[in-house]
């Protein structure tokens, strides 16, 4: 099983559940089906062993249900290692609602999902993802308890971008002080690609710092925003992959990093929000490590999200949210440096860690 990127021809010459390509040994996936709101999802839940398995649901026009089951399948072993890497009690999971969120979207169709999720008994507990926002999860919060991401004013720990921003910024700095000797970003060339939620609030601690900010997004409205508001330039090229620069930091999409892009690099640190940066994880991780890229692994420095939905379930506060993301800084730097000395690539060296404290646990609740 890899992150490969695979077309949806291929896809359907596998078998259809246990077969289907990124299967890797998922514990239960629930199909969710309801005629009179249309609801049509899909509940992954890769692991449990550390906990229940927690992760946002995405609401997608997928182009056929092979398409969403990969996604599903993917998406849920991804939190499994984002909440064990981060020390996080939680196992893995994920739900996509199949459809187009600006036009199926209804509160009755996210009620219903609500009532499948608590079916569950707690064993998944859900969030947003993209195409969902607090308010459908504040919806989902009338049918079962079993969902994060609520608003405030309802009890919950509200927007996760700004926390999930000073987690990639705290990863960006470790990756520095390993590649360059100083965590110093000031005058350091900078390129987010990618100015959302998430990215915006990148970019705003890194102008604090002093870095030498350039911005990139298909929307040319975002563009002007930020670029007005921070001061940082827009990238005028059309290929940011051939730019000389310190740090990548993708923020928009997963899989830049790919055959066509990964030679191209000049970037001395790839380090960014966007989930699964690199298309094939093993072959990718390996290329870049052999060009002396140094990579700080998406899982691990984009957790800052998860870490404040869990607030929700712990009850604990803005300041432990804070200091947990803080942390971020330390586990990359710990993650780098045992890649450097174990001879392996960054991502293999959040993996084998995230694994092993899977094992650890695993064997605990035998005792
Ligand atoms: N929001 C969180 O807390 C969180 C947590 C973990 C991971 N992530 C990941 O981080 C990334 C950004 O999340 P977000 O919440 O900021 O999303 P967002 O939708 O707010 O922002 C994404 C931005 O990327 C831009 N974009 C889309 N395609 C692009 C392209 N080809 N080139 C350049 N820009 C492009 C969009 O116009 C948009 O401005 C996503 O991959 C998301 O899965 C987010």
């Amino acid at each position: 099983m890899t992150s490969e990127i695979i077309t949806s021809k291929d896809l359907k010459k596998m078998d259809p559940v246990f077969g289907q390509h990124s299967f890797d040994n998922h514990e239960q996936i629930v199909f969710c089906n309801d005629k009179d709101t249309g609801l049509k999802a899909i509940i992954g839940i890769h692991n449990t062993v550390l906990g229940p398995a927690l992760g946002g649901t995405r609401m997608w026009n997928y182009a056929n249900e092979w398409e969403a089951l990969n996604d599903v399948l993917r998406l849920s072993r991804g939190m499994t290692f984002k909440s064990a890497i981060t020390g996080l009690n939680l196992g893995g999971g994920k739900a996509v609602i199949i459809g187009d969120a600006k036009t199926q979207k209804t509160p009755e169709l996210m009620k219903r999902f609500g009532e499948f999720v608590h079916s569950l008994s707690g064993k998944y507990i859900t969030a947003e993802d993209v195409g969902m926002a607090t308010e459908d999860m504040d919806t989902v919060r009338e049918v079962t308890p079993y969902v994060t991401g609520i608003s405030q004013s309802k009890g919950g720990a509200g927007n996760p971008s700004p926390i999930t921003a000073y987690g990639v910024f705290m990863g960006m700095k470790a990756a520095a002080k390993f590649q360059f000797g100083s965590d110093i970003l000031e005058d350091r060339t900078v390129f987010v690609q990618g100015i959302g939620n998430v990215g915006e609030g990148l970019v705003e601690h890194l102008m604090n710092e002093g870095a030498n900010v350039t911005i990139t997004d298909i929307s040319q409205e975002r563009l002007e925003e930020v670029r007005d508001k921070y001061g940082v330039k827009i990238y005028s090229g059309n290929d940011i992959y051939s730019e000389e620069m310190d740090i990548y930091a993708p923020c928009a999409l997963g899989a830049t990093i790919n055959d066509d892009t990964i030679y191209k690099l000049k970037a001395k640190i790839v380090a960014g929000a966007a989930n699964n940066q690199l298309a094939e994880e093993v072959k990718h991780g390996l290329i870049l490590k052999e060009r002396g890229i140094v990579y700080a692994p998406d899982f691990l420095i984009n957790a800052g999200g998860i870490i404040n939905v869990y607030a929700e379930l712990e009850n604990y506060g803005r300041q432990e949210i804070m200091r947990k993301t803080e942390n971020i800084y330390n586990t990359t730097l710990e993650i780098l440096d045992n890649s450097k000395v174990n001879n392996l690539t960054t991502h293999n060296a959040a993996m084998n860690i995230a694994k092993e404290r899977i094992e650890a646990r695993k064997k605990e609740n035998l005792k």
